[in-house]
């Protein structure tokens, strides 16, 4: 450790107009923050992130305001928010140390059986873990609730019960988190304490606008430095050293690589034809196999209080389905406290202000109001959910899942902040089912248009309702019984993830009663979203983009598949690992 990054870390409106680099890296998140300070120890290194550092917003920090980070929409939000066109809200990193500086901290290796099939070097993998996990990672506390939940899973049979290990094997198991004891969060950012400070400049609120190539007398296009603006939108030049190893390498993530490929000219010709972008390369697989694992969950009320918890427990079952756990005020499932303080507010108004739905009628007689349309808040502008509610004489307010059954508010969470609960979620592998993305404007800042198909092949459906079963019978195991109702049955609690304004989807009213209708109705996602830039179509095995020169992409939108039970270990593991082989390939004859 040499310095706290903040010694190097400066504001881009400080910066030259004109700088040189043997390194410039675009994206200062999960993988880039490790890869710059790998690299600096023996190269110039500069790394550009458009958002700011992450402890300069406050709810970064802590485990308890995991969803008020995610809720804010705000321009300058590290969280920025966008609808892929499945329907599903989602949200991708605009800050230091990127979407660990979001997520839900969960930390666990990738399979033996994934890096076999990656054709990693396994000796560099293992150290490269185990060089975050020094800095970034801690073992969970494992209060009462997610004791009940591991002692479920275990219950149920997803065996064996592997204890509390960072490796990825089949049962139950207690995985790491980037959480310490304090419930303080650690990020990617802190990997830069690594960096050699002589060797690193990192430039907050920079946003790349392009990579500029070089082709005259060139075999092919080389990648010789990019444009990026401040906060003031002054646009400044970064430009490689001369020499044969310098490089540009895009860490911008799963939307933010393939999107700066594009802007940069090297895509699908048509398509950067019609935003007016001239091509480099004709590359028709950027923007393709974009992939997004679906989460479906189910949310259970507790009678007893339970402790503020992230991901701690997962089983990871033998048909593909990986089952998590969450508890407490933050109910990151529902991807916003916003969408809840937006019911609330509308519930307790007693109307939506989209159409009346005719007198429909819950099992109590009450007459219930209205769908929730949202035609002023981002992201949910213009969208309709079929969230019905309504009040009892005494003016208490009621909400209705699609079979009309009625809860009273003091146990829907939503309704009632103070209220406990937790909530039970799986995530299938791979996923199978696939999409693409494509640009909506020219400009970096905006999002692109994302599609992922979720559950377009049947068996990712067959998957989640696998998973869904095992989180029934979880939830019905005697381990963990004293933290639910027995007056509510798991069908009411079906009902119930029905009625929340989790996705803009529609409902169908066979959900209640079709496990497969229930998880297409209800997919949330767990952002673990990759592709875009993906191994062998893109990139090559050492991550150079094909058809060009001195550029590489290193981050989530190289991956076929998503690695682990939760991505981010190998993120981290991948920007060290390759800053590692990047190294040795300048320095052949040793680092000395
Ligand atoms: C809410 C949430 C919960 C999650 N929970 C977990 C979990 O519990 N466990 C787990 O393992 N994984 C989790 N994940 C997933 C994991 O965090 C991501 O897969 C991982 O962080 C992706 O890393 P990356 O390096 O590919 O991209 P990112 O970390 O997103 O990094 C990309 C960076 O590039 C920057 N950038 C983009 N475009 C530009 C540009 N034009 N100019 C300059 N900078 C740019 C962005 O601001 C960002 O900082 C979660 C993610 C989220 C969002």
């Amino acid at each position: 450790e040499k310095a706290p990054y903040s010694t190097f870390a400066r504001d881009a409106r400080s910066a030259p107009l004109v700088s040189y680099y043997d390194y410039i890296i675009v994206g200062g998140g999960t993988s880039g923050c490790p890869l710059a300070a790998t690299l600096s120890q023996r190269a110039a290194v500069l790394l550009l992130e458009r958002g700011d550092l992450p402890y300069s917003h406050l709810t970064i920090n802590n485990i308890a305001t995991f969803a008020a980070t995610l809720a804010d929409t705000s321009p300058t939000s590290p969280s920025q928010a966008f609808i892929s066109t499945d329907g599903v809200i989602n949200s991708r990193a605009r800050v230091l140390g990127g979407g660990s500086a979001l997520n839900a901290g969960f930390y666990s290796r990738a399979s033996g059986a994934y890096v076999g099939k990656v054709g990693w070097d396994p000796r560099l993998v293992n150290a490269s873990y185990d060089w975050v996990e020094r800095k970034v990672v801690f073992r969970p506390p494992m209060l009462e609730w997610q004791t009940a939940v591991r002692d479920g899973l275990v219950e149920v049979g997803v065996l064996p019960y592997n204890g509390f290990t960072y490796e990825h094997v089949y049962g139950t198991k207690v995985g790491g988190t980037i959480f310490d004891q304090d419930g303080r969060r650690h990020t990617a950012a802190d990997l830069l304490e690594y960096a050699d400070p002589r060797g690193v400049t990192v430039l907050l609120n920079a946003t790349v606008h392009q990579i500029f190539f070089k082709t005259q007398g060139q075999p092919r296009p080389r990648a010789h430095g990019v444009e990026f603006r401040d906060q003031q939108g002054i646009i400044h030049r970064a430009y490689l050293n001369m020499g044969p190893m310098n490089e540009v390498i895009l860490t911008a993530g799963a939307l933010g690589s393939p999107q700066m490929l594009m802007l940069s000219g090297i895509g699908p010709r048509a398509h950067l034809m019609a935003h007016g972008i001239e091509v480099l390369v004709d590359q028709p697989m950027v923007g393709q196999g974009m992939s997004d694992n679906p989460m479906n969950a189910i949310m259970i009320p507790s009678p007893r209080p339970v402790e503020v918890s992230l991901i701690q427990v997962v089983g990871i079952t033998r048909f593909d389905s990986y089952i998590e756990a969450a508890s407490g005020s933050q109910f990151s499932y529902v991807g916003s406290h916003r969408l809840a303080a937006n019911f609330e507010m509308l519930a307790n108004q007693g109307r939506g202000d989209g159409e009346a739905r005719n007198g429909e009628t819950g099992n109590l007689g009450i007459a219930l109001g209205k769908e929730v349309c949202y035609s002023q808040s981002q992201p949910l502008k213009n969208h309709c959910i079929p969230f019905l509610f309504g009040q009892d004489a005494s003016g208490i307010v009621y909400y209705t899942g699609l079979n009309n059954t009625v809860l009273p508010s003091e146990i829907n969470p939503l309704l009632n902040p103070t209220s406990q609960a937790g909530v039970i979620l799986e995530k299938i592998m791979g996923p199978l089912s696939t999409g693409h993305l494509e640009l909506l404007t020219r400009d970096p800042y905006d999002n692109p248009r994302v599609t992922f198909n979720y559950f377009k092949d049947p068996r990712d459906l067959q998957k989640c309702v696998q998973g869904m079963r095992t989180i029934i019978q979880v939830i019905e195991s005697r381990s963990f019984s004293r933290f639910r109702y027995r007056t509510l049955p798991v069908q009411t609690l079906i009902s119930m993830m029905l009625t929340l304004p989790m996705n803009t989807r529609p409902r169908h009213i066979s959900a209640a009663f079709s496990l497969e209708q229930f998880c297409i109705d209800t997919v949330m996602t767990i952002w673990h979203y990759h592709g875009g830039c993906q191994v062998g179509r893109v990139v090559d095995h050492d991550y150079k983009v094909l058809g060009v020169d001195a550029l590489r992409v290193i981050d989530g939108s190289t991956f076929n598949g998503s690695p682990g039970t939760n991505p981010q270990a190998t993120v981290m593991m991948l920007g060290r690992y390759m800053g590692q082989r990047i190294l040795h390939e300048r320095f052949p004859n040793g680092m000395k």
